[in-house]
Order: C-alpha cells, then structure tokens, then sequence
C-alpha cells in the first residue's frame, strides 16, 4: 500500500510517499526561505502555491505503484498556505479516486516518534516552531497538559536572532554560536505545566544589546529554555505515572535538548525517542504515516468535511486510531517518593523533601533554583498556614542541602480520593490563599492531600466535615503577587490537572469554581476565561 502525504503549514512544501510493504518513505520538501526578517504569511503562500505542484509530482513519480490514499495537513498553521495544500489533496483523491484523510499537524508531529519507537503510550513534547506543548493520552483525546503561555518555542528563538541581525531559521545559529558559550543567569519561567518564553527572550535581546557576549546568551538561552521544557516533560511523567517519552517539532533537530531530555529520562528510568531530523522539522512523511493509521482505523475525511483550520488543536482530535482505555494513575509507593521536583521521604511524622542535583541541567541554573525553591517553599508554606489554609507546620530547612523537613499531613493525594466536596474544600482555601497574595504555582491533584475515609454520597457539598479536609503541599513553585493573572493561572493550572485525572471533571470543575467565589475574587474567574480563551496555536 502507498500513502501520498501532503504538507504545507507554514514554510514547508513537502510531500512523501509512504510504502508500507518496504516500510519505507520517500519525502520531497521545499523549504520557504524568506529575503529578511521571519515569515511572511503572504509570501508563504505564495511560495506553497508555487512549490506545492512540483513537490507532489517529485514523490509521485518516486511511486512505485498506484496510491492508495491522500493525507493533507489540515491545521494548524498559516490559513492561506493551508487552503492552498487542501485544494491540492482534494483534487487528487478526487483523480485518483481514493480516500482523502485530514490529519492533525501537531498530532502528527507526536504520532511519528510513537509509531517509529513503538512505545505503548508515551508522553510526548512537541518543540514546533509555532508551538511548544506536552500531551498525554486518554480515554480517546491526547490532552495538553502543559503548554507555552505565549509563542511556540521556536518562534522565540527566531524573535531573539532576528533581534540580532541573524536570517531565519534562527534555532541552528542560536545551536552553533551556543558552542563557544558560557553561562549567564537569565529567567526561568515554569508554572506548573505551563511555561513562558516572553521575559527569558526580552532579557536576552537586552544582554546583548548591553554588551554579553552572543556566544554567552546563546548558550544560556539554550540552557534555560531547554531546561524549562525537560522539567515539564518530567512532571508530566511523574504526573501521569507513564516512563515512556517521545519528542516531535522541529527544535528537535537541537542536540542540546535531546541531550537533556534522555538525560532526565535515563535519571528516572524513562525510555525516550527521538526521531532522525527529516521527521522532526515539517515534513509530508509524517502526514502520510499518520494518514496510513488512521486509513486502516477507518477514519477519511469527506470532501464536504475536508475543511482546514487554522487554528486546530491537538486535543480537538478525536483518536480513532487507539482503543486503550487508559488509566493515569501509578500507585504511588511507600516510604519515598521520587517526585518531579524531589525525592520524599515519608515517615509517619515527618517528610523529609530533598531537591536533588538535576544533571540536565547548566549547575549554575541547578543550584539557583534548588536553593531558591526551597527556601520560599519553606515560607510560602508557613504564610499560607498563617492565612488559614491547612498546609503542613514546617520544622526544619536546610537551604544549602536544599532539604525541608514538614509535618506529615492527610493520608492519600487528592488524585486518589477526588470527590466534589473535597474540590469545594481546595477551591475555598485556594480563595483564601489568593486573597493574601500568594500564588500556589503548582496546585495539582498530586499536590492537594486528604484525609483518608469515604464521603457519604448524600452528604449536601457545601458542608465541611473531618473527611473532607485537605492540605496544601509543595509549595517549591509558588511566589508573592498581586497580579489577577498569577491567581487565575493557578485555576488553569488546577483545571487542567482535573482533565488529566478525572472523567467527570467539568462537574468538579463547576463545584471548585463556586466554592472559590466564596473566598476568593470573581475577576480571578473572568480573568481565567481570558486565560483560556487565547489562542495559543496562532
Ligand atoms: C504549525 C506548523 O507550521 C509549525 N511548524 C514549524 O514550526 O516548523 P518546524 O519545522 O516544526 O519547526 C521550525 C522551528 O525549528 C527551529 N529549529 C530548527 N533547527 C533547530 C535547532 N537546531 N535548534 C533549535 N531550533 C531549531 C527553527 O528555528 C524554527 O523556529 C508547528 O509545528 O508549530
Ligand atoms: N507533608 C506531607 N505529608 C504527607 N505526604 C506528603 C507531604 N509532602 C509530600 N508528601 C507526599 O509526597 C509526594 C511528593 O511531594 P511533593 O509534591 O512535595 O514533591 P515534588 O517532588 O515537588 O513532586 P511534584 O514536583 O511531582 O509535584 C506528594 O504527592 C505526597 O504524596
Ligand atoms: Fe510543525
């Protein structure tokens, strides 16, 4: 059987043929260079309009035999490079009489290194230029959860070189200066999942223009960015209790985040996969691929539904491709915990957090941030108690060994005892805790403990009793702020967290958020649909 894939989101003309008996592909691609400056949607367009003809003939006549199927990038991307690439895959399902197959661009970006590693069900990062996220399968959708709160990863770097002069694509110079380079301090900017590239590109366009060396904030750029999309790649695992990772998108051509990535994974025995290069950047072979699964699941797309869509999400994707059920939780063992951030030790009395050394990362960056995590950990954590929300007393801290030592608190993690009443309980002291200017950073499932004992199914929400009550732990990512969109990141940063670990989520959503209006201020919410109504895949 053979697959025609076609792409073309933004810069890459591209088609493959994918030939299953020889499980091999063939892929065509021209790439769009713009004259100065980044890419230019017009000129894009007009770039795929007239690559797109030749591209699709080249693999073509590379075929061996007849084509069975036509798959095409539907989004996201650029709307007019798109259109231009559905009008070419219509018209040749349509001649060649086979079935056409809209695919997902970013699903695709993933579903690559899961087919080629054959890994069951990985969590996968995809580093895209327009794009920067974390997913994770279940029950039929890969759910995003962690993303970038502002431009994709690769779009950064190529602000930043075209800051200084250098032509587009930025990340490779940014890769060959970075050789040469030794480490500045530059932010770090990781909220939950989430993470944010503005303040980190800002700083670095200033180090330069105040004199760093280039060589110096390439490298550190690298170091930093890096290290913020291995640190959530890690807690996703740690989250979802998964120890399979595979990388998509075309940062992923930087040997210096691959390096990192199988390092973290290696440190806790993860397995990881990275494609070879000519899967990673856009390419029709991974459309063709993915086409081919999802041909065999039975999922073509009608012409009359072939529509593109500029700004199609991953988790909009319904995956007809995969069956599995899947569970997301690990039992969490005994005595001592390996989370994401630290090993646990857990006495009867006493937790004892160790952050330890994370190889992956510059030592500098490493030191900094175990030092200082731990010591605004052990204050945010005292603060929020003197605010009324229950959080474990803190008996001891040790910021040069970056060790804090608490009072154990509650019998399981929220994740394994969630029920409406207990997510009133966290949403009104989440309230409480906002209203006295500090921000949780982290407020996950895994990061709210209970009370052991079954809630009555009749018990009214709203009352509190003894079972209900919960605690805040691991505050190692929380700060001081007065801004609403510190508050209502912490509600995303929640809301997702009961995504990726509830089937009836929206209904434990609804009870939080009332229950946060009880203490905490109703602009944090409308600041929250603000939040999430930006588009992020633009
Ligand atoms: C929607 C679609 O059009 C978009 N595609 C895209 O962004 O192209 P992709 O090939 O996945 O990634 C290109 C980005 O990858 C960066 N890049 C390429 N080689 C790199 C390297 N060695 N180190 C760092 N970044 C690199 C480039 O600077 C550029 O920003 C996406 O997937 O988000
Ligand atoms: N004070 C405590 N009382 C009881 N259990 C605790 C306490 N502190 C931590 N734990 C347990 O240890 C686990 C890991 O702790 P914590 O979240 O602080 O570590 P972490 O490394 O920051 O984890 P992650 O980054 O994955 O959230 C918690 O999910 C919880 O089960
Ligand atoms: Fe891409």
């Amino acid at each position: 059987m053979r697959i025609l894939g076609v792409e073309g989101t933004a810069w890459a003309a591209s088609a493959a043929v994918y030939t299953t008996n020889t499980d091999s592909v063939f892929i065509e691609t021209d790439a769009y260079q713009p004259e100065s400056g980044g890419i230019h949607p017009r000129e894009a367009a007009e770039h795929m309009s007239d690559a797109i003809p030749t591209v699709i003939e080249t693999a073509l006549s590379n075929a061996d035999g007849p084509i069975d199927a036509v798959a095409f990038s539907r989004g996201p991307g650029l709307g007019p490079c798109l259109r231009i690439v559905g009008t070419a895959a219509r018209a040749l399902s349509q001649s060649l009489d086979v079935p056409l197959i809209g695919v997902n661009h970013m699903v695709a970006h993933l579903e690559i290194g899961r087919q080629q590693s054959g890994f069951d069900s990985p969590i996968c990062l995809n580093a895209s230029g327009a794009n920067a996220h974390v997913l994770g399968y279940r029950n039929g959708r890969y759910r995003v959860l962690g993303e970038t709160m502002d431009t994709g990863v690769g779009n950064a770097i190529d602000k930043f070189t075209r800051h200084v002069g250098w032509s587009h694509p930025g990340g490779p110079k940014v890769e060959e200066a970075a050789k040469d380079g030794e480490y500045i301090d530059l932010p770090y900017v990781v909220k939950g999942m989430d993470f944010s590239f503005s303040g980190i590109m800002s700083a670095a366009k200033q180090a330069v223009d105040s004199g760093e060396a280039i060589e110096d904030v390439c490298f550190s750029l690298q170091e930093n960015i890096f290290a913020m999309l291995t640190e959530v790649a890690e807690r996703a695992l740690s989250l979802t209790g998964r120890d399979e990772l595979v990388l998509g998108g075309g940062v992923g051509q930087n040997a210096r985040l691959r390096e990192m990535l199988a390092e973290m994974c290696d440190q806790r025995g993860a397995k990881f996969y990275a494609p070879e290069p000519r899967f990673l950047r856009d390419n029709a072979g991974m459309i063709a691929v993915l086409g081919k699964v999802m041909l065999d699941a039975g999922d073509t797309t009608p012409v009359s539904d072939s529509a593109v869509d500029s700004n199609y999400r991953p988790d909009q994707v319904e995956v007809s491709w995969r069956t599995d059920r899947e569970e997301v939780f690990r039992n969490v063992g005994e005595r001592e915990i390996r989370g994401a951030e630290a090993t646990v030790s857990i006495g009867s009395e006493r937790v004892t957090k160790h952050r330890a050394v994370k190889s992956y990362r510059h030592p500098e960056l490493d030191a900094r941030l175990r030092k200082e995590r731990t010591t605004l950990e052990a204050r945010l954590t005292s603060d929020a108690r003197r605010a009324g929300v229950p959080t474990p007393v803190v008996y001891d801290v040790d910021p040069a060994t970056a060790t804090v030592e608490f009072e154990h608190v509650g019998e399981n993690d929220l994740r394994e005892e969630l029920t409406a009443s207990r997510v009133r309980d966290v949403g009104r002291h989440l309230g409480a805790m906002h209203r006295e200017g500090i921000v949780h950073g982290d407020p996950t499932t895994r990061n709210v403990r209970c009370a052991g004992g079954d809630t009555p199914p009749n018990e009214r929400a709203g009352d509190s009793r003894e079972s209900d009550r919960t605690y805040f732990i691991d505050f190692g990512l929380g700060y001081y702020s007065d801004d609403v969109e510190d508050y209502a990141m912490d509600l995303h940063v929640f809301n997702q967290s009961l995504a990726g670990t509830s089937d009836v989520a929206d209904e434990l959503w609804r009870e939080f958020e009332s229950a946060y209006l009880e203490t905490g201020d109703e602009q944090v919410v409308t600041q929250l649909r603000e939040i999430e109504g930006r588009g992020r895949y633009q």
